[in-house]
């Protein structure tokens, strides 16, 4: 996917942002120079996220910045984000010559390490310079200067391994794979298991229990958020619409807090939340860590709003109605979402349950009400004077409410990311809040028999840790860590507002010696998951017994390669062994990445079992 072209395209949509800090980004930069000469990649590609983000859309440091990210990127052998960033900068009205030299020839050696290397290729970039807005000098120069680029690469690369094609073969596979599978569907729900459905009682309200018998590690459900929102200090890593973690981001040109990984995803939050969001940025900016969640509740408004529902009408019914589900609350919860998403509004029962607990959010919506008053047009089409006193009062309480909804109903967007020492542990970080349509309605226990994680941005998979029999709930755990009975309790009242009825928490905690025979997933022998710790994470180890059965699988196919002779007599047979393993890769999308050296030995293998020569480009 070209991204310049999305890029500039979208450009042209908005103004030009004049009163942007070219000295910000200036600084920005040489502090991102001088963390790449301590090889510190990762803060280095985020502080020239940040130099974009500022960056005037006309000045030379937009350019200049992408280029050195591209550097960045090629060192850390992501070909195909170096490829975007080497034709944001080169597509850049104000790139200079001697920039456009020095990409040139970036963008040839990314193309070859990809395996996209081809003389119609490099016609191609004659062709482009041709093209370029400089004099027929400059032009020239550039052309002797990658005429003479390419003889020094094909002498150097003639008889060396320098340039191993099969490494950028795998990520490009699994990258174009994920992307195929969840970018670019409208759909909501991406797959639901045929063995569950939602089903009604007085103890736990709406919860979802088996038709069928459900083995252990069965995906149940993958939903795509509804709304989903970043917190403030993650916004330079991942996309703002998707929460996906990527080191292409392309700024909203008017706000410039706002970045996202695609033209879809800039144009989704634009017509979603973003035209009423863009001028808050600045105020979301300042607000305190603790009070993130206005921004989330700021885009739950829009597109509540954006449900063909107005405003007046929504508070109107809030106040009077007697919807059939405004008495839906459960024994000991107030805050329980209704069936439908989009009569939310009417459930609301102000006089019954005011959320107390959230009284002390007023000052803070009041302040949020004046800002939408002041810099949007959010209430422009209300023919109710938006300034009255009353009618302030309702939308303030009523985004109390909200606020109280959503934080029981919300999930956290984490991310797993390999630590740095290699080993098999991994780092999880909480990047954001999201909602959902049918994930919501997975109720928790201290002991789950489901376990849910985050696989590509705010993308929710849950999968069974055990067999569960028909007619049994399915519950996941609503919190990090599980077996610290008091906490959990404590936890659960805090964040959630409900007193936990799980099977444990009425009186059966199995003891918990016991616990590892119950689960089939859930313990692992490696040091960051390990059960004596007493803090688990749940899906993490999802991703170790994954890691253990790739290593298996590998270390039988490897010991089957050395015993045998000819590897002719076993290739029909080892084809088979090695497409089960490369299958264990499509199963756990979000992890995959990780597992690339892996998967890349593997794929060079299946090439050698099918006999296919290892210079042809297998995409
Ligand atoms: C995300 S919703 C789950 C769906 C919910 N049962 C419903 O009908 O909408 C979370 C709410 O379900 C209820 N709930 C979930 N797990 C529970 C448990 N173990 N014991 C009691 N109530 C629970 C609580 O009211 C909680 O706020």
């Amino acid at each position: 996917m070209d991204i310049s072209e999305e890029f500039y395209n979208c450009k042209s949509d908005y103004t030009l942002h004049t009163n942007k800090k070219i000295k910000t980004t200036r600084k920005l930069q040489e502090l991102a120079a001088e963390l790449m000469t301590v090889n510190d990649k990762t803060n280095a590609l985020k502080l020239y996220n940040r130099s974009i983000a500022v960056s005037p859309v006309n000045a030379i440091d937009l350019p200049i910045a992408f280029a050195n990210k591209s550097a960045v990127l090629l060192e850390m052998k992501n070909y195909d984000a170096c490829m975007n960033n080497i034709n944001l900068a080169l597509k850049h009205p104000m790139c200079p010559v001697w920039l456009v030299s020095a990409l040139l020839e970036r963008k040839v050696k990314c193309l070859i390490l990809m395996s996209r290397w081809s003389e119609n290729t490099a016609k191609k970039l004659f062709k482009m310079i041709k093209r370029l807005p400089f004099t027929n000098q400059e032009k020239n120069l550039l052309k002797i200067r990658l005429n003479q680029y390419l003889l020094h690469l094909y002498n150097t690369i003639k008889n060396t391994e320098e340039i191993s094609k099969d490494n950028a073969e795998g990520f490009i596979q699994n990258y174009k794979r994920y992307k195929k599978k969840f970018g670019l569907s409208e759909n909501n729900v991406l797959c639901i298991s045929n063995n569950i459905e939602i089903v009604q009682n007085k103890t736990y309200g709406r919860h979802i229990i088996t038709k069928n018998n459900i083995n252990s590690g069965e995906l149940l459900l993958k939903e795509k958020a509804i709304i989903s929102c970043l917190y403030l200090n993650e916004v330079y890593d991942y996309c703002s619409c998707c929460q996906i973690r990527t080191h292409v981001l392309i700024p909203c040109n008017q706000c410039t807090r706002a970045l996202f990984c695609s033209k879809y995803c800039l144009i989704r939050a634009m017509e979603l939340y973003h035209h009423i969001e863009c001028p808050l940025m600045e105020y979301f900016a300042e607000i305190e860590p603790e009070d993130q969640h206005i921004q989330y509740i700021t885009r739950l408004i829009c597109f509540l709003s954006n449900q063909g529902k107005k405003l007046t009408e929504l508070i109107e019914k809030w106040r009077k109605t007697k919807d059939e589900e405004k008495n839906y609350t459960l024994d000991n919860n107030i805050y329980v979402m209704p069936r439908n998403f989009q009569t939310l509004f009417l459930s609301f029962d102000k006089y019954a349950y005011m959320p107390l607990q959230f009284a002390h959010s007023q000052s803070r919506y009041t302040q949020l009400v004046e800002k939408l008053k002041e810099k949007t047009d959010f209430f422009s089409h209300l023919s109710t004077d938006v300034n009255d006193h009353y009618f302030q009062y309702l939308v303030t309480s009523l985004l109390i409410d909200l606020e109280a909804y959503f934080k029981c109903n919300s999930f956290c967007i984490s991310d797993i990311m390999r630590s740095n020492d290699d080993s098999v542990a991994v780092i999880r970080k909480n990047v954001g809040l999201a909602c959902f349509r049918e994930a919501n309605f997975f109720n928790h226990s201290c002991v789950p028999n489901a376990a849910y994680c985050f696989e590509n941005g705010d993308t929710i998979s849950i999968y069974s840790l055990q067999k569960i029999r028909p007619g049994e709930q399915i519950f996941i755990c609503y919190l990090n860590t599980y077996y610290e009975v008091d906490k959990s309790k404590r936890d659960l009242m805090k964040n959630y507002s409900f007193q936990c009825r799980c099977v444990a928490c009425l009186g059966n905690w199995p003891p918990f010696e016991e616990l590892q025979s119950l689960y089939d997933v859930r313990f692992c022998e490696c040091e960051h998951h390990n059960a004596l710790s007493r803090r688990i994470s749940i899906s993490g180890c999802r991703y170790c017994r994954f890691k253990r059965d790739v290593a298996i699988s590998l270390k039988n196919i490897r010991e089957k390669l050395i015993s045998e002779q000819s590897f002719h007599q076993i290739a029909e047979n080892l084809k088979l062994e090695v497409a089960e393993a490369m299958d264990l890769f499509q199963n756990l999308e979000g992890i995959e990445i990780f597992l690339i050296k892996e998967y890349v030995e593997l794929y060079r293998l299946y090439c050698r079992c099918i006999e296919i020569p290892k210079n042809i480009n297998t995409k």
